[in-house]
């Protein structure tokens, strides 16, 4: 494993670490239907290894913070952190605490089926505190995404809420944090002295941005695919480079 400065950090005090990681994309291979999307197999042992060796583990995710310890068997890993809905919810030792939904969502569950009705493969995933519409099922995806741009700014200027652009994904949801934040927050939380974050997605941008501004030595990882591209410290091949690099960051650190 090449080390980076921010890498050295972590391997030479590793319980000032906090890890970082997204969830779609970045642990899970990202698959046509939102609700198929499954961990790695390798991921929840890798976690629950690192978990052990390093500070913090933190999961930041646009998912709500449930799906993806379902999804990702992450109940399994002792003392995770999962932030969810770009840090509106936490999920910690099997307790949950999540915000009274935005008011706007009454309005976007009302008029969103018509709205898209037009675009034929659209799908829309109702999570709860944000509705998300995906074009990847559609038979031009980029197209059909495109199409829909317009029509869910609208909906977003009229009902208050944000447009959360992702792969092949437009989501409405509450304003105000961003997965940034939640990482900057989640840092001062555990005084880190050190951070890594592996994410795929344009929603990573802001933990990425993070690493860089916080004053702390970091590491900006990857998932890379053929289909986004985005400057980090260290590019990997989707989900299993992300848990084959957390694994050589346990063995490393184990190695010490
Ligand atoms: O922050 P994340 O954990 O990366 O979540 C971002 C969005 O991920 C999901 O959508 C993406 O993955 C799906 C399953 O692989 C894929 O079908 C879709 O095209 C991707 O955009 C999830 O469904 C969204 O709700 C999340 O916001």
């Amino acid at each position: 494993m090449k080390t980076t400065e921010g890498l050295e950090a972590i391997l030479a005090d590793p319980a000032g670490a906090v890890i970082g990681c997204d969830f779609d994309g970045t642990l899970a291979p990202i698959v046509p239907d939102p609700e198929a999307a499954r961990i790695h197999p390798d991921g929840p042992k890798a976690l629950a290894r690192l978990g052990e060796l390093v500070g913090s583990l933190v999961v930041i995710t646009g998912r709500p913070a449930a799906t993806a310890v379902e999804y990702g068997s992450l109940a399994e890993v002792p003392g995770l952190v999962v932030l969810g809905h770009y840090g509106l919810e936490r999920w910690e030792a099997g307790e949950l605490s999540t915000p009274p939904p935005h008011p706007g969502l009454v309005t976007v569950r009302a008029e969103l089926p018509t709205l898209v009705a037009g675009i034929a493969g659209v799908r829309i995933e109702d999570k709860g505190r944000a509705v998300a519409v995906h074009t990847r099922q559609a038979a031009s995806p980029q197209a059909a995404l495109n199409e829909l741009a317009g029509l869910i700014a609208e909906l977003a200027a009229e009902t208050g809420l944000a447009v959360e652009p992702g792969k092949l994904v437009l989501e409405l949801r509450p304003p105000g944090t961003d997965k940034g934040v939640a990482l900057k927050d989640f840092l001062t939380e555990r005084a880190a002295r050190s951070v890594l974050f592996a994410g795929d997605d344009l929603g990573d941008i802001a933990a990425f941005e993070a690493v860089r501004t916080c004053g702390l030595p970091g590491v900006t990882v990857f998932s890379g695919s053929a289909e986004l591209s985005v400057e980090a410290d260290i590019v990997v091949d989707g989900p299993a480079g992300v848990v084959e690099l957390l694994g050589s960051i346990g063995d490393a650190i184990a190695s010490r």
